[in-house]
């Protein structure tokens, strides 16, 4: 999918005035959740787009790099709104329902380790079913680091098999075998997957938002009906225990010396952590640096600082000792 404009005309405003959409954006540690999230907000037009930062780690960095001004429009909740399920979430749409403004659209990202069923399954067995209507659910795939040992992680094959639409994001990164393997593990799965090739979450937003593509009632019969006979309604999923992720917070009032957070990076830093992102504090800088890392990569991004500054950085991984990192991110700070 390379087609980058919108079409003068667009369908997204054509909203449904039942219920009001929600679309799920979900996708494995570092695929570009984010990124499409700032598509759509850059791209939105005149919709008011309510959005749901959910984010694993204590800190929210997600919600500070996020690109729309109006602060007010973003409801944040931290751990996994799909482990807690689910009052946080319900509490958190119905603060958005209950705005004066009117909102069109509710988007929801999700942690990178959330099983997406049991977010689906809050929306269709509380009393949200009749305020909202599950739009679809987006599943954004790092087309580079995806493999089949993707699917050890039970949350990265319940993104796969829930998505209603497949990003196959970062395609500027891999060669077209690479895509057609990743296609095919996922047809693998999922035989009917409907799957995009996206650059940055470019995509015209026609073609994700306002699709109605969630089976409600497939999740209706299938789980919520079925749990009611077994008197079961807890959708808790046991999803972080099988994976064994983990995150770790670090925030400092001092900056760091950019050498040893280099060191630090190159030589200290756990090769287990699969994920880490940053706002980040440089003795010899005035600007803020966005650290974002994935996988194999990692980015410094300077920008002004919109606050005081500080020192702010999560690591997602496995068998991550904190005290270890805290020692060495001590060890990176100005005396
Ligand atoms: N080269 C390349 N980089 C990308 C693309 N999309 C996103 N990125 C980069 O990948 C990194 C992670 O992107 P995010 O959007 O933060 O990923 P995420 O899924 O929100 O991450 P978590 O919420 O932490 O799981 C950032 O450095 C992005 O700039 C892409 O299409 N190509």
């Amino acid at each position: 999918m390379t087609q980058l404009t919108l079409p003068t005309t667009n369908p997204v405003m054509e909203i449904p005035k039942q219920g009001m959409p929600v679309t799920i954006i979900t996708g494995f540690l570092g695929s570009g959740k984010t990124t499409l999230l700032n598509q759509i907000l850059q791209n939105k037009q005149d919709l008011k787009v309510a959005v749901l930062v959910n984010e694993f780690g204590d800190i929210n960095i997600d919600s500070q790099l996020l690109v729309t001004v109006d602060q007010d429009m973003v409801e944040l909740s931290n751990g996994c709104i799909c482990c807690t399920i689910n009052d946080g979430l319900v509490d958190a749409v119905y603060r958005i329902l209950e705005r004066e403004e009117k909102i069109d659209y509710l988007v929801i990202e999700t942690t990178g380790v959330a099983d997406p069923l049991p977010i689906v399954l809050t929306f269709l067995g509380t009393e949200l079913k009749d305020l909202t209507t599950l739009d679809s659910i987006i599943t954004v795939v790092d087309t580079e680091t995806f493999n089949e040992d993707h699917f050890e992680s039970d949350a990265a094959l319940q993104q796969i098999t829930y998505g209603d639409m497949i990003l196959l994001n970062k395609t500027d990164l891999v060669t077209p075998e690479k895509i057609k393997s990743v296609e095919n593990f996922i047809y693998d799965v999922k035989s009917a997957a409907r799957i995009l090739h996206t650059q940055y979450g470019q995509v015209p937003l026609p073609l994700i938002l306002s699709v109605n593509l969630t089976p409600e009632n497939e999740y209706i019969s299938n789980h919520i009906e079925e749990n009611h006979e077994h008197h079961h309604h807890d959708h808790h999923s046991p999803h972080l225990e099988n994976d064994g992720f983990i995150s770790i917070s670090f925030q400092a009032d001092r900056p760091f010396n950019v050498h040893k957070f280099e060191t630090f990076l190159t030589e200290k830093m756990p090769q287990t952590v699969f994920r880490s992102k940053g706002i980040l504090w440089f003795s010899d800088s005035e600007l803020r640096h966005i650290f974002q890392l994935s996988g194999p990569r990692y980015s410094l991004h300077a920008d002004e600082w919109p606050t005081p500054p500080k020192n702010q950085i999560v690591f997602i991984g496995k068998n991550l000792e904190k005290e270890e990192i805290y020692t060495n991110l001590n060890n990176c700070l100005l005396c």
